[in-house]
């Protein structure tokens, strides 16, 4: 179980007291998540979700919150922070910083099929259009300059072959971050890790709807396509070779266009964020494998997973329009 940081009752208590939640009747830690402590609360009020931040501060907080919040308004299916009598929504639990939002309904879908990737990619294009008049704006923490910062340090834990391919594809993001063609492409904020497992669906088997996005706390300022791109390598994706699933990445995009049209730009640049997003989450899966922080229990994602991923969409770059005239 991710709890890197133990809650006593006492202080769960004390913060539903704050929060005019009533009596505390159970606190279960989660064990799914790698970034924070998660504990279901049962109170008085029902359930809801506490969340420790284990390495953001209060400087990044008001960011995700507010993007929450700001969502949340605008309708989507996002968790709401509960606000105490004051209006505020972060707290400190433990020495923490923490926050408590309500409970998604549902479950997650994790053999995707087209009627969901359709759901997703509308409801990531309505997430892109809803933030046009989100005031705050922070860097994607998770971007180049901490890939930059990382990879440095990974490259010697490394085989050759995988050494070089990391060393190769971060020169080629580098150049591409630089190009006038990825300055044109669309940005705002972004959930930037929108996985099968940060999303919940409800209903009958065969019918099940999307009710559920949460888990922004790798969210940060930055381009769409890097968003949809991120969708992409996670639900259209063939998980024993890598390859992305034609029918149902097309199902996603063309879901994704039906709110918000790509740019062309956007169109052109798409095989190169595929590339980008695969490399975050290997690095960031590398990093976690190789300099994992103390967890009472913690299970690290592989991070060969998105080599393979890397591998096949430098051979195979894949386009929505397989005719970029039409
Ligand atoms: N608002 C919520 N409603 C219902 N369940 C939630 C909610 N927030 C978190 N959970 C549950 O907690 C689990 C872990 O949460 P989450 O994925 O946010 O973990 P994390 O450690 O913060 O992040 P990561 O997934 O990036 O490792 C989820 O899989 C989900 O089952
Ligand atoms: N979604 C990430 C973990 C949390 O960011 C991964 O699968 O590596």
């Amino acid at each position: 179980m991710a709890v890197y940081t133990p809650v006593s009752e006492q202080q769960a208590q004390a913060l539903l007291d704050r929060l005019g939640l009533g009596q505390l009747h159970q606190l279960s830690g989660i064990g799914a998540g790698i970034e924070n402590s998660n504990f279901f609360v049962d109170c008085t009020a029902g359930r809801v979700v506490l969340t420790l931040f284990e390495r953001l501060g209060p400087d990044q907080l008001p960011f995700y919150l507010g993007l929450m919040q700001h969502l949340a308004r605008k309708g989507l299916p996002v968790p709401a922070p509960r606000p105490d009598a004051q209006g505020d929504i972060l707290f400190e639990v433990a020495g923490k910083p923490a926050a408590v939002v309500s409970c998604l309904r549902g479950g997650h879908q994790l053999s995707p099929n087209t009627f969901h990737c359709e759901q997703l990619g509308r409801t990531l294009a309505q997430m892109h259009e809803a933030v046009v008049d989100f005031p705050l704006t922070q860097p994607n923490l998770r971007g180049l300059t901490w890939w930059q910062a990382t990879v440095p340090a990974l490259l010697p834990l490394l085989s050759a072959e995988a050494a070089t391919l990391l060393a190769d594809e971060l020169a080629f993001q580098t150049e591409l971050a630089a190009s006038p063609a990825f300055a044109q492409l669309p940005r705002g904020a972004i959930h930037a890790d929108l996985f099968r497992d940060n999303a919940m669906f409800e209903g009958l088997p065969g019918r099940e709807r999307l009710c559920g996005v949460f888990d922004f706390y790798f969210a940060g300022t930055d381009t769409f396509l890097f968003d949809l791109a991120v969708c992409l390598n996670d639900w259209a994706i063939d998980l024993a070779t890598g390859r992305l699933i034609d029918e149902r990445a097309t199902a996603l995009v063309q879901a994704y266009e039906s709110v918000r049209p790509l740019t062309a730009a956007e169109h052109r640049l798409l095989p190169a964020l595929l590339r980008a997003a695969a490399l975050r989450f290997w690095i960031s899966r590398l990093n976690d494998w190789y300099r994992p922080r103390d967890a009472q229990l913690l299970k690290p994602h592989d991070p060969t997973h998105f080599e393979r991923v890397l591998v096949e969409r430098r051979a195979n770059p894949w386009h929505a329009l397989k005719d970029l005239s039409q």
